[in-house]
């Protein structure tokens, strides 16, 4: 379990979207001033359009900046459910390297997973910042309860994505996914969780009380997480 979690609660969710989008920019910042380029996960959802349009505004050396989505629908891309779709329509006009990880939707979503981890073997590792959203049953990035969930958290550290089927699956994306990796998730250099509404609030609490065997992917990400952890929360 990561020593420090730390809680930021929110007025609204546009103070939220001021307060995340300050972060990553500073995140973005300092990694470019390190090594000259950052890589960095997104998540899809609707929790962090605000951020990302929060984020477009700021002075940013987006030509420098690769970003992956921490999961994808396995549709094809422009399909109103890609997460990489909602992902470059903001930040493609900024110049950033925003990078489909199922660049074709196959029926196959084992197969789209390999192909993502290959992709992804290709980047810069590990991640300057990995910003999450969570469900309200629990679950993060794509990890879901299913055939795959022992591989998405228990597989090999070196697997950075793999291809899975949530079950039951999920009323608002009814679609095999692939997702990052527990091992990947964890091993950012930043992780963040930029949630809203009482429920979610309530499925994080419980899945940290639970620890290690939380039945919530999220619990299994958080019990494992070596860095501090930032958690954004509005109503
Ligand atoms: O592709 C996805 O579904 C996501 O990346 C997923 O993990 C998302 O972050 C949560 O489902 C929260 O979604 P909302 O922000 O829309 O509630």
């Amino acid at each position: 379990m990561s020593e420090e979690i730390e809680w930021w609660d929110y007025e609204d969710a546009e103070e939220m979207a001021d307060a995340v989008a300050g972060d990553i920019q500073f995140i973005l910042d300092s990694a470019i001033d390190a090594r000259g380029a950052a890589v960095i996960a997104l998540s899809g959802g609707k929790t962090p359009i605000p951020i990302y349009e929060r984020l477009t505004q700021a002075r940013i050396d987006w030509k420098r900046v690769t970003i992956i989505p921490t999961d994808e629908r396995v549709v094809p891309l422009g399909d109103p459910l890609s997460n990489i779709t909602m992902i470059g329509k903001a930040f493609l006009p900024k110049g950033a390297r925003v990078m489909p990880i199922v660049p074709q939707a196959t029926a196959d979503y084992k197969a789209a997973g390999r192909s993502a981890d290959a992709l992804m073997q290709d980047l810069h590792w590990p991640l300057d910042l990995c910003l999450l959203g969570v469900g309200a049953d629990g679950h993060t990035a794509s990890i879901f309860p299913g055939p795959d969930f022992d591989e998405a958290v228990s597989g090999p550290r070196e697997r950075r994505a793999l291809g899975v089927l949530p079950e039951p699956l999920p009323k608002e994306a009814p679609v095999p996914r692939v997702t990052l990796s527990r091992a990947a998730i964890v091993s950012a250099r930043a992780l963040m969780l930029a949630v809203t509404g009482d429920a979610k609030k309530q499925v994080i609490e419980q899945a940290i009380k639970q620890g290690p065997s939380s039945p919530h992917p999220i619990g299994r990400v958080l019990a494992d997480a070596e860095l501090p952890v930032d958690i954004h929360w509005a109503p």
